[in-house]
């Protein structure tokens, strides 16, 4: 295990109780509820509150790019202060950018995000390997060559993404299993040795898995995967029942909420992630990887 890697990172954050994930999702109705405009001021306001609350109580912050990206410009210089303060605050970054593309061009947004020294830079950002799983080297490579993470959607939390991820890939895994076993078969082959990869996967907190046909039961051989699971909280999933829902695939498990924790305004925030924290951390007792 190194602290030069993401995953090496991650495992510090669970071996100190830590796997909460604070989603940073500036909607309307939720700036109107902190008292703050709807404009990138607002965003960057409440995002940087966020990570002052999060710092050394949540494993990480996930600020939802698409909240900022509505401000063009503006939005993005918000998000870079939002980002820097995190980098201070030494908390891990997980940009919810949910890229894809073809392989050329998808190098390109692993670039933006995971360059060190980017403006943009984060520790780790969503991706989408629909376009095929090879498309991600791009980003691969900042894995590699820079410590950084990947977190490959597999089982999204909506309603919505059964067509699709239930679907069967030519080699007759569904299309969920299929990223979790391409997102597994990575770590094995490049950190055999890590406790936890770099490489994981997005699987809601609102589904039962083994209709995606993932086995929940035994840990996959090799560093454990890491789990961002969203889904938690205003979707519906109960922490509580983490456990349960990960079964053997949950050793590195990051619950995300992000309305939950950010409705009710910024006074009282930092107990509310302190709240949540906890919660996680005693269902997953016995999980630390
Ligand atoms: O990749 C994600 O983070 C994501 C994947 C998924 O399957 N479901 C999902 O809700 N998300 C994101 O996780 C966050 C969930 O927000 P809350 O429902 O408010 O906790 C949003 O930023 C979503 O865009």
């Amino acid at each position: 295990m190194t602290d030069r890697t993401f995953g090496g990172r991650l495992a510090a954050e669970f071996a100190a109780g830590r796997h909460l994930c604070v989603g940073i999702d500036p909607h309307a109705p939720l700036l109107a509820d902190w008292g703050l405009a709807d404009d990138a001021a607002g965003a960057e306001r409440m995002g940087r509150v966020v990570v002052e609350a999060a710092a050394g109580l949540a494993a990480c912050v996930k600020p939802q790019i698409a909240f900022f990206e509505r401000f063009g410009s503006a939005g993005f210089a918000a998000l870079e202060r939002v980002l820097s303060d995190a980098r201070a605050a030494n908390l891990l970054v997980i940009a919810d950018v949910k890229r894809g593309d073809i392989g050329t061009s998808f190098a390109a947004y692993g670039d933006a995000w995971l360059t060190p020294g980017s403006p943009l830079e984060s520790d780790a950002m969503t991706v989408s390997a629909y376009q095929g799983f090879g498309t991600l080297t791009g980003a691969l490579r900042h894995v590699r060559e820079h410590g950084k993470g990947v977190f490959v959607l597999a089982a999204t939390s909506n309603p919505e993404a059964r067509e699709v991820q239930m679907a069967q890939r030519m080699d007759g895994k569904t299309v969920a299993a299929a990223m979790v076993d391409d997102a597994a078969a990575w770590n094995r082959a490049e950190a055999p040795r890590e406790a936890v990869g770099s490489v994981g996967v997005v699987l809601g907190a609102t589904l039962d898995l083994a209709d995606f046909g993932i086995d929940t039961g035994a840990k996959p051989d090799g560093p454990a995967l890491p789990v961002l699971a969203p889904g938690f909280g205003h979707q519906g999933g109960r922490v509580e029942e983490a456990r349960t829902l990960f079964g053997g695939i949950g050793h590195a498990l990051l619950a995300n909420e992000s309305r939950s924790i950010l409705a009710g305004g910024s006074a009282g925030i930092t107990e509310r992630i302190r709240e949540r924290g906890a919660a996680i951390a005693d269902a997953l007792d016995d999980r630390r990887a």
